[in-house]
């Protein structure tokens, strides 16, 4: 058997961080993604588990008996019933990852490897597998590659499970109905536990259903835009992990409990009206010019109040200022501290703003790409055949 799946990254348009303590935040799915292959049964590899990063050309493979020596296997695998990795377990699949040398430049691969493991086992229980992982996110960047990765190892290995197996459409996609995306979606928050130790959900969440999102408290919202959005997107390439940022977030809620719940609840209500804003379909009152000007507003408050948590970035500072050079208004996305910023392309922007702007950021090393925005979530293919 062969399983195929595909997830989005996402961008977060506004809320990052308050979403962690609950507040809204919006985010969009986005036409990167990363796709998991599933082999089942290898000639040959009988009794081994293997993992190939290939983008970055790196193998892991363990042996089933070795990890059953290895982890207590009384309850596995849960499959339908979701739980979350133990710090016991965690300790366990960091030594078993620790038993292949990850290469110095690639070190934050070990959590998303333990992620896999426990992803794999708690989902499938111990078959001879083959998985192979490519992806055009770039890695640790803001745009959810975590989370599009164990969305998409999460439906590969919930198919290979037999524990969604809807009917296929003419493309051979498996036709995911809610209950199956919404189990997919709890594994992929435990994967993204163990990647960023506290997540809010609303990366896994959006990778697996796709278009646009409100997210608050863990309920998400669906959003239909009626407002066309054009975002550049700049990979500043200054390279930070979510994990230590959430946690700098925490640390500075814990020493300014009061100033920062007036920071987490503006960016509510910025993400409030944000979303009321690209709902507006064309016949509100408000022309798209103004509804633009108002959502570059939201966006400059919102880059304000992520400056005040602590989240910037030199690099993020130097697409800022650029930008506004050209009159334009652009936010980081995701966790901040490097990684990815939006910059809102207006409607009316002459093609030749958009070059300039472009070659200018290119030319302090950044790397400029424009990223079609609100397509569908995770999706799967099962060949049986293979
Ligand atoms: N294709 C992949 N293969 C293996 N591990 C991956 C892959 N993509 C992401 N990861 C894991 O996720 C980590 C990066 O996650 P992190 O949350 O820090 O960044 P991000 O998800 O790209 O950004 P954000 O969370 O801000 O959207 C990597 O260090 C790795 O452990
Ligand atoms: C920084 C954060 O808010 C978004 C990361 O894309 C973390 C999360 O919500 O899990
Ligand atoms: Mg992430």
């Amino acid at each position: 058997m062969e399983i195929r799946a595909r997830a989005p990254g996402k961008i977060i348009l506004c809320g990052e961080h308050a979403v962690v303590h609950g507040c809204a935040a919006v985010a969009a799915s986005i036409d990167l993604c990363t796709q998991v292959l599933l082999q089942s049964s290898q000639d040959g590899d009988v009794g081994l588990l293997q993992l190939e990063l290939k983008d970055l050309n790196l193998q892991f493979s363990w042996s089933i008996s070795r990890i059953q020596d290895f982890l207590p296997s009384e309850t596995l695998p849960l499959s339908s019933s979701v739980e979350c990795c133990s710090s016991d377990m965690m300790e366990r699949l960091i030594a078993l990852v620790a038993e292949h040398n990850i290469p110095e430049a690639n070190i934050g691969l070990a959590v998303g490897v333990s992620a896999f493991l426990w992803l794999y086992i708690s989902i499938a229980g111990f078959k001879t597998a083959k998985a192979i992982v490519t992806s055009n996110l770039p890695m640790g960047s803001g745009l959810g590659s975590s989370a599009s990765f164990c969305v998409a190892l999460s439906a590969s290995l919930l198919a290979l499970s037999g524990t969604i197996s809807s009917a296929s459409d003419q493309d051979g996609n498996l036709v995911l109905g809610e209950r199956e995306r919404e189990l997919v979606n709890r594994w992929a928050f435990e994967g993204e536990r163990i990647i960023h130790g506290r997540p809010s959900g609303i990366d896994n969440s959006v990778s697996t259903f796709g278009n646009m999102i409100m997210f608050k408290s863990g309920e998400l919202t669906r959003i239909k835009a009626g407002l066309p959005l054009k975002m550049l997107i700049t990979n500043t390439k200054v390279g930070r992990n979510t994990k230590a940022l959430v946690a700098g977030v925490a640390e500075r809620a814990g020493r300014h409990p009061e100033a920062m719940s007036s920071v987490f609840k503006a960016i509510d209500a910025i993400s409030m009206e944000l979303s009321t804003i690209i709902q507006s379909g064309a016949s509100d009152d408000l022309s798209i010019i103004e509804k633009e000007e108002k959502l570059q507003e939201l966006m400059e408050m919102n880059m304000g109040l992520l400056q005040s948590m602590g989240v910037s970035h030199a690099s993020i500072e130097m697409v800022l200022q650029t930008t506004l050079k050209y009159k334009l208004t652009s936010k980081l996305t995701g966790a901040g501290g490097g990684g990815c910023v939006l910059t809102l392309l207006p409607s009316l922007l002459p093609s030749n703003v958009v070059e300039k702007v472009i070659a200018v950021l290119e030319s302090h090393g950044f790397q400029c790409f424009i990223a079609a925005i609100g397509g569908g979530g995770v999706e799967v293919c099962v060949n049986h055949r293979l």
